[in-house]
């Protein structure tokens, strides 16, 4: 199984690092040549509006829109998050996202979440973070605010995440990316 992790700005190596941790090579996408012969795809945090101009410049934009069409399995962190849910960018899950949803104030925090199935919490790192208001019937929110803001969501091979899970030792969104969306496209 080889996963590609989009290397044009943010933390690449700690995705990679992560995928590693879950026992599969991860491959940095630069390029479209690099998404040959990949079963899934991470798009790191960052920020958005330079990933989407640096999309466009290496002429990645188009091959990553026919992939989300195709139903190809891709995770998004943070700005990854925001690019899926643009429908002018990559309109891979449906919702009402707000971008930098969390104000000045709390530009940046950590919150121990609860995720739909799982037993343990999960340390969410938020870093300018997005959120969903609503997801579109087709979504399913997997975690969600005490305030009722969804910060983790799936849409058939689409996985998002508000919050940035490679910046955590913990590697059980990136397993669950593997295990229950790319394994089974695959
Ligand atoms: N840490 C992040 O990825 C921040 C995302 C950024 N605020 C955006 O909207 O693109």
């Amino acid at each position: 199984m080889k996963i590609g992790v989009l290397a044009l700005q943010g933390a690449v190596s700690e995705h990679l690092a992560q995928l590693q941790q879950c026992g599969v090579t991860g491959r940095p996408v630069k390029t479209p040549a690099d998404l040959a012969g990949l079963d899934g795809l991470v798009l790191p945090g960052g920020e958005s509006t330079t990933i989407r101009k640096l999309l466009v410049r290496e002429n990645l934009l188009a091959p990553l829109q026919e992939l989300v069409k195709q139903g190809f399995p891709i995770f998004g962190t943070c700005a990854g998050l925001v690019l899926l849910a643009q429908p002018e960018s990559l309109n891979g899950i449906k919702g009402t996202m707000i971008r930098n949803g969390f104000g000045r104030q709390r530009e940046s925090f950590e919150a121990d979440i609860n995720v739909a199935g799982w037993s343990k919490p999960f340390h969410g790192v938020f870093i300018r973070a997005p959120y969903f208001e609503t997801v579109g019937d087709a979504a399913k929110p997997l975690a969600t605010l005490p305030d009722g803001r969804i910060v983790a969501a799936v849409q058939g091979n689409i996985l998002v995440t508000a919050f940035h899970p490679e910046l955590t030792a913990d590697h059980r969104f990136h397993q669950y990316f593997i295990d229950q969306l790319v394994k089974t496209a695959s």
